[in-house]
């Protein structure tokens, strides 16, 4: 087996602007639904912060959006978007963070609307994802991808509607993981959100939903 705990640089794509989370019907104004969006991306980025093999974690978003420096005071490095998509926004994050990652590290893209994500999850996939020098996992669904990882190389990401085949031609291995890991719990629709409330959200999200002056879902951390 090749080498286990490595350090890794993670860069995490968020949209950051009004038309995020489209498919999230929830009947809300779309204000509501884009605070919402910003809940997951900081949700998910607080817990990569926390995973222990994670040294930086690189947000690709545009830097005048209202969550960037909410993203920032968690401790994320930010990169500007180009403003020509997701995977030109993951392609300018690789580059910015490929420079300094360090000949033992490990370079890994996720995408930021993870908000039951577990630290202990993505610690055990970036794990598993050292044996490899290029892995990925695909959604709950199994079509879509939620995390790419390269050891010795940089992922080629390939984001969009069936991106995880994609990624499997283009030489990144799936990693088997315990079914109810929180990394395959991206959130796309109002069902996707029924079920990452089942499974836990954290603080971001929980606060994002519950009305002023009235409970809602408590968070798990
Ligand atoms: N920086 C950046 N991030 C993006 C872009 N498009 C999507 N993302 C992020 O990539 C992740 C997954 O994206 P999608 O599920 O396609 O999110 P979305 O475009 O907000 O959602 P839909 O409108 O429902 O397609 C989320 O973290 C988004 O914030 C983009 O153009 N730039
Ligand atoms: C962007 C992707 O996922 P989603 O289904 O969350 O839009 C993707 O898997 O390429």
């Amino acid at each position: 087996m090749e080498s286990r705990e490595l350090s890794w640089t993670v860069v995490v794509p968020v949209k950051g602007t009004a038309d995020g989370k489209s498919r999230l019907d929830l009947h809300v104004p779309p204000d509501r639904r884009s605070r919402l969006a910003d809940a997951f991306a900081l949700d998910t980025v607080a817990a990569v912060l926390a995973t222990p093999t994670v040294e930086r974690v690189v947000v690709v978003t545009e830097t005048a959006a209202p969550v960037a420096e909410a993203l920032a005071t968690l401790g994320a490095d930010l990169v500007g978007d180009p403003g020509a998509g997701l995977n030109a926004a993951i392609r300018a994050g690789l580059s910015s963070a490929s420079a300094s990652v360090p000949a033992a590290g490990g370079l890994a893209v996720l995408l930021g609307d993870l908000p039951s994500l577990l630290p202990a999850d993505l610690a055990l996939a970036l794990d598993l994802a050292a044996a490899h020098p290029l892995a990925v996992v695909a959604d709950a669904e199994g079509t879509g991808t939620t995390l790419l990882a390269a050891r010795g190389a940089v992922p080629v990401p390939r984001f969009g509607a069936g991106s995880a085949a994609r990624h499997v031609e283009g030489g990144h291995v799936p990693l088997e993981l315990p079914a109810g890991t929180t990394l395959r719990r991206d959130v796309d629709t109002a069902a996707d959100l029924a079920q990452a409330l089942a499974a836990g959200v954290g603080a971001h999200t929980a606060a994002a939903l519950t009305p002023p002056a009235a409970s809602g879902p408590s968070p798990r951390r």
